[in-house]
Formats: C-alpha cells, structure tokens, sequence
C-alpha cells in the first residue's frame, strides 16, 4: 500500500538535535514524489470538510500545509517564526521538545468565524501547535483540528490539545 510505503521512509535519528531526542526525520519521506502524494492525501482524509483554510507552521509544516491547500483547495496561511513578517496580528511564545521559540500571524490573514486546520509534520509535546491553535483563535476564527504527518504520543500533545481533535499518520510511542 502506498501509504505504508511512505511511512516506511521516515527516518529516525538518535540524539538530534539534542542527547536524549530521538529525532523523527521526514526528509526521505519529502524527497520521493509517490511518498509525498500518498501522505498529503492520507492527511486530507482527516481534515474537518467545514475547513476552508490550512494554517502552517514554520518551517517543516509550510511543506506540507502548502501541498494540501493547492491539492484541495485551500488558503494557506503561514505561521511564522518572529522577524520575518512585515505585519503581525498577533504572536505567541511557547516551548517545545528540545527548546522555546515563539510563532506570530500575518495581520490581515485570517477573519473571524474563518474554519481552519493546523497543519505540521511532527506533533511532539504540543507547544508548538497549542501556540498555532492561540493564533488562530485570537482572529476569531475556529480551529478544525492539528493535522501532522508524525505524533510522538509519549510526550503528551494530544492531551495538550484536548478538546482540539488532533490527526496523525504514524504514532511512536
Ligand atoms: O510538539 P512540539 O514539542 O512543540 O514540537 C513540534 C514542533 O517541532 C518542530 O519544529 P521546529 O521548531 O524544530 O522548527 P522547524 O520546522 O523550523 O525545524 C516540528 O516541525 C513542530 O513544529
Ligand atoms: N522528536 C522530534 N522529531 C522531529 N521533530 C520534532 N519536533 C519536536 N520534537 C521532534
């Protein structure tokens, strides 16, 4: 089966970027066009049909968030790490696995009552996306859901996330 297949290509790397993180490595995964195709459409059979915008987050879930709204017809509205938009709404610091780190919204980007999907390659303790699901509501729109192609359950996100129904192809304990 294809998405077998290209959950196969995920790599795991010991020790990145970090001792004690073991890093899940998506690039093989990224690099083979059947790989991409099978999971960017695994992904969007678990996407609320109310969602009319993905929300990426910087940098590995621009790739994805990016092929799933040309594939499916969605905007795709970048969430992005601090000093690189010329115009923030709103911006939120949190930690995650192996540090901190802070995500902003584009002004303008998003309009209330708006349904939109997180999208992301890895879920891991869930900073990262609690951080995403904050800015989207601060415009007033209505998170659908985090969607990732990787969760590391043992580190708690979805619980983090709880109510937000949180999506996954592949889950590592
Ligand atoms: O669930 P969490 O513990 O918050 O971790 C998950 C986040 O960590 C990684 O991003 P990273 O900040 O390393 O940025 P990158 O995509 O630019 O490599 C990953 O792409 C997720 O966004
Ligand atoms: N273990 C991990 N592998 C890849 N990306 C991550 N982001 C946070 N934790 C991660």
């Amino acid at each position: 089966m294809k998405l077998d297949r290209a959950l196969a290509l995920l790599r795991e790397v010991p020790d990145f970027p970090r001792p004690g993180v073991v890093f899940r490595d998506l690039t093989p995964l990224l690099a083979d066009p059947d790989a991409l195709r099978a999971a960017v459409d695994a992904l969007q059979d678990t996407i609320d049909p109310a969602t009319e915008v993905v929300a990426a987050v910087e940098s590995r879930g621009f790739l994805i968030g990016a092929a799933l709204g040309y594939g499916w017809h969605y905007g795709v509205v970048p969430l992005r790490k601090p000093g690189k938009l010329p115009a923030v709404a709103h911006r939120v610091e949190y930690s995650l696995e192996y540090g901190s780190a802070a995500l902003e919204l584009p002004a303008g980007a998003l309009s209330p009552g708006q349904h939109v999907v997180i999208v992301d390659d890895v879920l891991a303790t869930g900073g990262t996306a609690r951080a995403a699901c904050a800015l989207v509501e601060s415009a007033g729109a209505v998170v659908t859901g985090v969607a990732v192609l990787v969760e590391i359950a043992g580190l708690g996100g979805r619980a983090h996330l709880s109510p937000t129904p949180v999506s996954a192809l592949r889950t590592y304990t």
